[in-house]
């Protein structure tokens, strides 16, 4: 499995460096206007960290069903939120959906805000979502998850950065207009949803009913669910991978054994998942399931030179990650196989006995759960074929006679945009604004169903502009923001306002002029 060199060709990526450095003037002196803002969010962080911390005190873990009332109570609170800013707020009931058991929850709803509808202006939608991961006190934080609590500059709390500070900062820097009673510089549009963690259930399918209507007139999109490369330098993100998830059970029979009447005599579950799990992945790295990398886009000269001038800490990149050594020993190798090759991970076994001490047991049934990482130009439902063809063959193999199921719950395909338009000029000026240097252009190795939803839906231009830094645990133990990150973020949209509103109304008035001549 040599994925570093295949021989030629494309990706569908429109990228050029040189070309982007020759077009964008960077802007990094503050306007007036721009100090007035910077000043007014400086001024009141205790209030953006009051309203943060009010956030992540709701438990919305939109992955363990007893938490779903809390899903539906932050969403109301978002809901509210945007109406205090004096957006019209729609509050889209997805109904339900069915548990891999049967039982059946009702979905959150889905929240569509509008504020401002001057033609002069660009309409920009900002999608966020205010579920969580799962997270207990007992995994390991050091302090209570939902008690956002300052420690050396960091807040600390699920949710912090994925994605409720995010979300939080961007409802700041348009508050600070109202409350500054600037002229809003941009239409806004909200989509903020309450599923995201969980696979975002029920968007597609809302997204396309309101194509023709809710975003008819849009003009960008902007989702800010991703963190920078480093832990220092900004970003603006043009890709990032889907996600095909996977289900693989095993069962012998109604109920658990005991190991000492039945040990022995029979052919144990877990060890036929353990073998079928051990077939996916060797100690490189590389995925064991024939055919799964012929999809993959091939990787040109032009592409791998890219990687080259990323600035990317790899000393850095491994104490974040807390781990002693990567399977990867080169910058260029690492970034390659975090953005734009497949990896299969392992999450954990359903029915599998996991509490401390020993329990003397065989279980009757046992689901592993693993999932894919996709890139361009894996196609899911072949994906999905391959590992079921894989997994049958070696549980065949294994002449066991209990029953295997496998499923493939959630696909999420990858996304992958163009940077050489507006939006990312806009970003990249406001970067330079607020933080004083330009940023790298990263793509991302986790999935934002959404993004590639929004793409090809409503085929409007789609930028991911992080604010969170490279160290703030998304998904893990003690997840934060940095203060400085969440008002420096706040700014950043503020700026970003600007710029996309200057740059949209040159751009309308320039086209304008030459459909006059
Ligand atoms: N911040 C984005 C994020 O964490 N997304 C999840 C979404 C997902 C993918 N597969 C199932 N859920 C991620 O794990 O990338
Ligand atoms: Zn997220
Ligand atoms: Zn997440």
């Amino acid at each position: 499995c040599n994925v570093e060199f295949y021989p030629s060709f494309l990706d569908s990526i429109h990228f050029s460096p040189v070309l982007l450095s020759k077009a964008v003037m960077s802007s990094s002196s503050s306007s007036a206007l721009e100090m007035e803002i910077f000043q007014y969010i400086d001024d009141h962080q205790s209030d953006f960290i009051k309203d943060l911390k009010e956030w992540v005190a709701v438990e919305s873990d939109s992955v363990q069903p007893h938490l779903r009332k809390e899903v539906m109570r932050m969403m109301v609170l978002a809901a509210d939120r945007l109406a205090a800013l004096g957006a019209t707020v729609n509050s889209v009931n997805l109904g339900s959906h069915q548990l891999p058991d049967g039982r059946v929850l009702p979905l959150p709803s889905v929240i569509l805000g509008e504020l401002g509808k001057d033609p002069q202006n660009p309409t920009v939608c900002f999608y966020g979502h205010v579920d969580v991961q799962p997270a207990k006190k007992e995994d390991g934080w050091n302090t209570d998850p939902y008690t956002l609590t300052e420690i050396d500059g960091n807040l600390y709390g699920r949710g912090a950065t994925d994605n409720k500070g995010p979300v939080l900062a961007w409802i700041n820097a348009v508050e600070t207009f109202r409350a500054l009673k600037l002229a809003m510089p941009v239409n806004f549009k909200f989509v903020i949803e309450g599923m995201e963690e969980a696979g975002s259930l029920g968007l597609e399918k809302l997204l396309e009913e309101e194509n023709q209507s809710f975003f008819s007139d849009v003009d960008y999109i902007v989702i800010s669910d991703n963190l920078w490369l480093s832990n220092k330098k900004p970003a603006l993100t043009y890709g990032s991978r889907g996600n095909a998830c996977f289900f693989v059970e095993v069962e012998c029979g109604s109920k658990d054994l005991h190991s000492g009447t039945f040990g022995g005599i029979i052919h144990e579950p877990l060890l036929d998942l353990i073998a079928l799990l051990d077939s996916l992945v060797d100690s490189t790295g590389c995925i064991q399931i024939p055919g799964i990398y012929d999809g993959v886009a091939a990787l040109t000269e032009e592409e791998r030179k890219l990687y080259g001038s990323i600035e990317f800490d790899l000393e850095e990149h491994r104490n974040n990650c807390g781990v002693k050594k990567f399977l990867y020993g080169t910058k260029e190798e690492i970034l390659l196989h975090l953005w734009r090759y497949p990896s299969l991970s392992i999450h954990g076994i359903e029915g599998a006995f996991h509490e401390p001490g020993i329990k003397t047991v065989i279980p009757a049934k046992v689901i592993g759960k693993f999932s894919i990482r996709q890139v361009p130009h894996m196609d899911l439902s072949v994906v999905k074929q391959q590992v079921a063809e894989h997994l049958e063959g070696v549980f065949s193999k294994r002449k066991s006679p209990n029953t295997l199921k496998v499923s493939m719950p959630l696909g999420a395909k990858p996304w992958l945009a163009g940077v050489n338009d507006l939006l990312y000029k806009a970003a990249r000026r406001a970067i330079k604004t607020v933080f004083g240097e330009d940023p790298d252009f990263i793509r991302d190795g986790s999935t934002i169903p959404v993004a590639r939803m929004f793409q090809t839906i409503t085929q409007k231009s789609v930028m991911m502009l992080p604010i969170g830094a490279a160290d703030d645990g998304e998904h893990s133990q003690n997840e934060k923001i940095s203060r400085y990150n969440y008002i420096e973020g706040t700014k950043l949209f503020a700026a970003f306002f600007l710029e996309i509103s200057k740059l949209h109304r040159n751009s309308h008035e320039t086209s304008h002029t030459e459909t006059i001549n």
